[in-house]
């Protein structure tokens, strides 16, 4: 069971200030360009220890941490070949994470060469090589993620055109992963990355209690990418039982009713409400709660899928009919949070002021209990909210 209420583990984004990292940056003429740093043990989950400014391999200059994942790390580099920053995934030295980089690596080089018109929604790969028992993936450098977004926000939601824009190129690369048979299983704010971090402070309506105007970042760019294909897998490959981080997983992953295509546009679902709050929809940790809380927003789990359910899920409900809440609740608190949740359409006028009923439907149709009825990518593109903009 996942305990803490609280949304995340810790990021770490732009570790190393942007001034900092050019003082980093070397050119030709620069002593010891090619020198490797001494052999060190890893750490002791297997990370690559490293200091800034050293060489991972001759051709790369370590410029900073960008970032932080159950497979390794992310190093901003120089690229003294290509002349370019890029980005390092400097996998764990550990077996199970060197085999799933593979997989990244073969599901990475699939998107690109199949990117016949150059949409490029996906980050692009580089090149791959193995560095003292570290799987290196090098990829295009790209922007913070759009949880770093609104982190920096104070999770300030994105105004609706924005909220628009990102949820239509996401759904584009949703739909051309699909129709590859590529299923992503781990679609989430942080795996959604800016292509460029320039950003523009604009004053914010709302003043604060000592009147004070607040100001909030906007993307000078809405261009994103998705990243992270540790987890992608191919639709007629063996499943794992539970994919998806606990916030944007579909029902039919929890009731252990096999998953496949709708599971992502679940997660997409749960993605575009929390961009227009600012906060996950679902902010649980444990299974139960998680139900409640669809129950709560969706309305009832259909029968059928209670009746299917395997028999770890079976004992949240009674009798094999109804949730066992808010009996089963593990606390008053967890009673309180999932009663703070309204309904789909009144989460989505709250925060949202024009567009809001063709987003209120266009949600519902991606967050429907039953994987079959919900939209695919392609329906979703098609919605009135993003043909009929007004
Ligand atoms: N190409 C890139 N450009 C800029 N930043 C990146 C890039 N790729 C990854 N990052 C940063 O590194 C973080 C971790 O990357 P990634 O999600 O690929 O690692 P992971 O170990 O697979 O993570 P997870 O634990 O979510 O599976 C991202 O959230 C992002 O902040």
């Amino acid at each position: 069971m996942e305990y803490s209420r609280t949304r995340k583990r810790a990021r770490l984004a732009w570790d190393v200030a942007p001034q900092e990292r050019e003082a980093f940056r070397d050119d030709a003429a620069t002593a010891g360009r090619g020198a490797s740093p001494p052999l060190r043990d890893d750490d002791r989950d297997g990370h690559y220890v490293f200091d800034l400014g050293e060489n991972l391999t001759p051709r790369y200059k370590i410029l900073g941490k960008i970032g932080e994942g159950t497979f390794g790390r992310v190093l901003e580099c120089w690229d003294r070949e290509a002349r370019e920053h890029v980005a390092i995934k400097v996998v764990r030295s550990i077996r199970k994470y060197r085999s799933a980089a593979m997989i990244e690596i073969d599901v990475l080089d699939y998107l690109a060469k199949n990117d016949t018109n150059g949409s490029r929604r996906c980050v692009q790969i580089r090149r791959w090589f193995d560095y003292r028992n570290h799987i290196c993936i090098v990829c295009e450098k790209l922007g913070p993620s759009l949880y770093d977004f609104l982190k920096r926000n104070k999770y300030c939601p994105f105004p609706v055109e924005l909220v628009r824009e990102f949820g239509r190129q996401l759904l584009e690369s949703v739909a051309y992963m699909h129709d590859l048979r590529l299923i992503h299983t781990d679609l989430k704010p942080e795996n959604i990355l800016l292509v460029s971090s320039e950003y523009v402070k604009v004053p914010n309506n709302k003043r604060n209690i000592l009147d004070e105007m607040h100001f909030r970042c906007l993307p000078k760019s809405s261009a994103i990418k998705l990243i992270d294909f540790g987890s992608t897998v191919f639709d007629n490959q063996e499943h794992s039982s539970i994919v998806s981080t606990r916030h944007y997983r579909a029902p039919e992953i929890i009731l252990g009713l096999g998953w496949s295509f709708p599971c992502d546009l679940w997660s997409v679902g749960c993605i575009i409400v929390e961009l227009c709050s600012g906060e996950a929809l679902f902010q649980t940790h444990e299974n139960l709660e998680h139900l409640a809380m669809m129950e709560r927003v969706l309305g009832p789990i259909p029968e059928h899928m209670i009746r299917n359910a395997n028999c770890l899920a079976s004992k949240y409900f009674r009798r094999g009919a109804r949730l066992n809440w808010p009996e089963g609740a593990v606390s008053r608190e967890s009673i309180r949070a999932v009663r703070k949740l309204g309904r789909l359409k009144d989460l989505v006028y709250r925060y949202v002021d024009h567009s809001r009923a063709s987003l209120a439907d266009l949600l519902s149709g991606l967050l429907k209990f039953e994987p079959s009825e919900r939209l695919t990518a392609r329906d979703a593109l098609n919605h009135p909210f993003f043909r009929n903009p007004t």
